[in-house]
């Protein structure tokens, strides 16, 4: 069990609730952690991590020790309150050894996870998302999950869907494959998948595919994307297209985020990561002249979206769109629909 001893004068009374960027000491772990001024929440395929790379150069920000995304806010069926009070766990993950250094979460679920909690949690972080046009980040989320192997075609007609379909999800127990709809959101729960989609499978069983009925494409094109959509259950099910209600997903934040346009990061990621770093109480002369270029772990260029595809999400994101401009009239949000 983690225990929490102050480290003042940062946190100034320790039985509350933390603030972003409070040093602490737990009981069971030596040296002093602390939680993150900086959260980098998403959008999942926006590029996150490329902003991460170039914010990471600023020599007093760090991430958490073993670089990987935390997930600690990802799943939201986890309620507030057990994320509030697990809370020492989430600052373990963030050791630090210099007193000048601050920390950096990066995830980029957390735009679909528990929002309120990490508001609440870390009420003073310096909260950044990326937006990209929503239609290409679903597609290149979706490329993002074929490369993975959790994309399947169906080959013989399931209930309502016929051979052909293609759909995401998770394997489960006896070569069973379950479509997602829920699988993000019980990332935390994966043991518990098979209990989740039994349930499910009592009011929808097209969505459980049985051994032999379906194939792990591994490869995918346009296509295949094309019949994911046309494949994909009631609204608000895919958490793919869900992801691009911004100005929905947002509205937790109250506006206390920092927004960026993902088309200016591909164009001067430096210039943006230099506008956050601004807001941040750091020593902007410490922040290299000359910045390493980001490298991408693969360097995918999928076929354009089939006119049809790039129709239909405009029109699925026509809406969303125009909220997140009435949010954010900056955003210049060029060939949005
Ligand atoms: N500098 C810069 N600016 C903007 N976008 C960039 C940049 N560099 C890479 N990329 C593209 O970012 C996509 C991956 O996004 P993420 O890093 O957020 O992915 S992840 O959610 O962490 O998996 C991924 O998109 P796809 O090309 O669609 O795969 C990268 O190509």
């Amino acid at each position: 069990m983690t225990w929490l001893l102050p480290d003042p004068p940062q946190l100034r009374n320790a039985s509350a609730t933390p603030i972003a960027g409070a040093c602490v000491r737990l009981r069971n772990r030596r040296g002093r952690f602390c939680l993150p001024s900086v959260v980098v929440i998403g959008a999942m395929r926006a590029g996150t991590s490329a902003l991460t790379h170039y914010l990471l150069q600023h020599p007093h920000l760090i991430r958490n020790a073993d670089g990987t995304e935390v997930h600690y806010f990802s799943d939201p069926f986890e309620p507030t309150r057990s994320l509030l009070k697990t809370w020492p766990t989430y600052a373990a993950r963030f050791p630090v050894a210099a007193t000048t250094v601050q920390t950096l979460d990066k995830t980029a679920q957390y735009l679909t996870g528990n929002m309120d909690a990490l508001r609440t949690l870390l009420p003073r972080a310096h909260i950044v998302a990326v937006l990209r046009e929503p239609g290409q980040r679903a597609y290149s989320e979706f490329f993002h999950h074929c490369r993975a192997g959790r994309v399947v075609e169906v080959t013989k007609r399931v209930g309502p869907l016929r051979a052909g379909a293609v759909l995401r999800g998770d394997a489960l127990r006896g070569g069973r494959f379950a479509a997602a709809a829920i699988c993000y959101g019980a990332r935390g729960r994966k043991k518990q998948l098979d209990e989740l989609y039994k349930l499910r499978e009592e009011e929808n069983p097209a969505w459980i595919l049985n051994k032999g009925t379906y194939r792990v494409l591994g490869r995918c094109a346009a296509r295949h994307f094309d019949r994911f959509l046309a494949a994909s259950p009631p609204e608000g099910e895919w958490t793919e297209l869900g992801a691009g209600r911004y100005a929905d997903l947002l509205q937790p934040l109250g506006g206390a985020v920092t927004l960026v346009d993902a088309a200016d990061l591909r164009s001067d990621a430096g210039a943006v990561a230099r506008r956050v770093l601004g807001g941040l109480r750091l020593d902007a002369a410490l922040y290299p002249r000359h910045l390493e270029p980001y490298v991408p772990s693969h360097v995918d260029a999928p076929e354009p979206l089939l006119p049809a595809t790039r129709r239909r999400l405009d029109d699925v994101y026509r809406g969303p769109n125009a909220a997140l401009r009435r949010l954010a009239p900056d955003l210049k949000l060029v060939g949005w629909s």
